[in-house]
């Protein structure tokens, strides 16, 4: 027999940025479908998952705002960059036989539903792969915060982060190559420490909610898998 796996219900934040691949800008569909896979693999053991994707490959807000444009129509900008790359997941998952479904914050009836917490839990409790779409659908706030808002929403037993790098390190492993990972810390020390792997509206809101952050390289392949087998690289950010 496999071994159980330690979560029963997770929320997966995606990196937006990884989804362009190599090329730069957009979505390269091999990404995405490999996202899917791994996806897959966590249901397959069983797991709940619930997804929110950055927008980093398409837009952020912070990019109008800092040619001197209007951050909240940025930001309105980065929120519908990640409902296209919720609409590519959802369309990756569902070619692998996986059911998923995109719940947007902002309303866009035509292309998927818009999110309530009682029909996010429910497809949950069905077994269905909720897609978090649109951010937290405000301004001034990131898919971080997205994510951890509605881990907490979900009762999500850990909200995982797949992102660019394996861990939270002592300083930006892209910027500092003597950084060191931490194989654990805790919410508190990340937040003292200013170590912004996440933003802190993000942490704190998983702190208050008891929510364990697992930060792990989402270009590993089977490493979301690895992980809730209790195996693979990450730094674990908890309070226990
Ligand atoms: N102390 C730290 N430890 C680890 N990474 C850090 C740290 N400080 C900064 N970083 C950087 O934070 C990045 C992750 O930030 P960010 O959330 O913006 O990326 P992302 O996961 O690709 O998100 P998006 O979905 O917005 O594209 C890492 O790639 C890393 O370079
Ligand atoms: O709640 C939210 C979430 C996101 N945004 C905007 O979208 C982009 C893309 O998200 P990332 O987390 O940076 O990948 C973000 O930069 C914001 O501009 C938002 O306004 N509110």
């Amino acid at each position: 027999m496999p071994p159980k796996p330690a979560f029963r219900r997770v929320l997966l934040k995606a990196s937006g940025e990884a989804l362009m691949g190599e090329q730069g800008f957009g979505i390269d569909v091999s990404v995405v479908d490999r996202i899917a896979a791994d996806i897959k693999q966590a249901r397959d053991m069983g797991v709940e998952v619930g997804v929110v994707i950055g927008g980093g490959n398409i837009f952020r807000g912070v990019a109008v705002a800092s040619k001197g444009g209007d951050r909240v129509t940025g930001d309105h900008m980065g929120m519908l960059a990640t409902v296209i790359n919720s609409l590519a997941l959802r369309t990756s998952l569902v070619k692998i036989g996986v059911e998923a479904v995109v719940l947007s914050a902002i309303a866009m009836p035509e292309l998927c539903e818009s999110f309530s917490q009682r029909q996010a839990t429910a497809y949950m409790n069905q077994g269905k792969v909720v897609i978090f779409a649109g951010g937290t659908g405000n301004p001034f706030f990131t898919t971080d915060s997205a994510a951890a808002l509605r881990a907490a929403e979900i009762g999500a037993d850990a909200l995982f982060k797949g992102t660019q790098v394996d861990g939270v390190y002592t300083a930006d492993p892209k910027k500092d190559p003597a950084a060191k990972r931490y194989d654990r810390i805790t919410h508190q020390e990340v937040l003292r420490n200013g170590l912004s792997i996440m933003d802190t509206a993000a942490i704190a809101l998983a702190r208050e909610n008891n929510i364990p952050i697992i930060v792990y390289s989402i270009h590993e392949e089977g490493g979301f898998g690895a992980i809730l087998r209790g195996e693979g690289r990450c730094t674990v950010v908890s309070e226990a």
